[in-house]
């Protein structure tokens, strides 16, 4: 579904991603791991158009997408959560998965302030998208609640139907599990699962390696910007260039700790 070829982006002298080759196939769950400030942040935030690459190129279903802004990858289809996803509180639940849609509409401020019939079309199209997106995170009985209200699980479900309401081919999330206690995360697990089931490739970046050697058909191992490793789990884990990336980086004070299964609370 999507191919990076020689993708690599540079903050001044710091060279945060080099020459990945990868590739993300359709249908499947890729994990994307590696120590603290390994650069997997930035590799999705290259993908989903947030950080223009210095080098290389990034294919997604065929089409060269590497000069893209944001909302036109999101319009081809990726669509992204992040680490800290923004939900707005006070906002209904049904609000916060509709401003995902709105990016995939064609009303612009002017026809939302006048009231003009795309702005009246479209927002019965967001509507209808922001709740197919929560029947998908089983929250459509929680549409009119404040989104405030919700468990954190709850929250962590509306973050995920605000890039779906998108209704992306390919969902990136950025540390889902992240905070979420060992239920939540079993919880969030069999909602992936069930999400890729319906048709959805998902790519994920993770420290819980429970739930990254649960759910994940292949590992793609970032070091220092560039790609050790990439298998299945079995594989990744017996790779003796990624046991050694985990364990220099615990000796220093990383969190590769987590990477061994069950080390982590999951
Ligand atoms: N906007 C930016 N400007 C300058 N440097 C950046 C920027 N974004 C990331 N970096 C640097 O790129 C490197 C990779 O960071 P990144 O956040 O992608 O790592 P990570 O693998 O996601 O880490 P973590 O697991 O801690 O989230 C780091 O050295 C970081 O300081």
């Amino acid at each position: 579904m999507l191919d990076v070829q020689g993708l690599g982006i540079r903050f001044g002298g710091n060279q945060a991603v080099q020459d990945v080759t990868a590739s993300i196939p359709a249908g499947q769950i890729t994990a994307i791991i590696g120590p603290n400030g390994a650069g997997k942040s930035t590799f999705f935030n290259l993908i989903s158009g947030f950080y223009q690459p210095t080098s290389g190129k990034i294919v997604f279903l065929g089409e060269d997408i590497t000069p893209l802004k944001t909302h036109q990858v999101v319009a081809r289809g990726i669509a992204r959560t992040f680490q800290t996803t923004t939900i707005y509180r006070e906002l209904s639940v049904l609000e916060n998965a509709m401003i995902g849609h709105r990016v995939r509409t064609k009303a612009g401020l002017l026809d939302a302030l006048l009231r003009t019939g795309r702005e009246k079309r479209d927002d019965q199209e967001s509507r209808a998208g922001a709740m197919r997106a929560l029947e998908r995170v089983g929250l459509a009985t929680q549409a009119n609640r404040p989104a405030g209200a919700l468990t954190q699980e709850g929250q962590k479900r509306v973050g995920i139907a605000m890039a779906l309401s998108s209704d992306p081919k390919l969902l990136l999330l950025d540390e889902p599990a992240a905070g979420m206690n060992p239920e939540e995360t079993v919880n969030l697990m069999a909602l992936i699962r069930e999400l890729v089931a319906g048709g959805l490739t998902i790519a994920l970046v993770e420290h819980k390696m429970s739930l990254v050697m649960g759910l994940a058909d292949q590992i793609l191992v970032l070091h220092h910007g560039q790609k050790i490793s990439q298998g299945t789990p079995g594989e990744v884990s017996r790779d003796p260039a990624v046991i050694e990336a985990y364990l220099g980086s615990h000796a220093h004070g990383g969190q590769m700790g987590q990477s061994t299964q069950g080390a982590d609370h999951a």
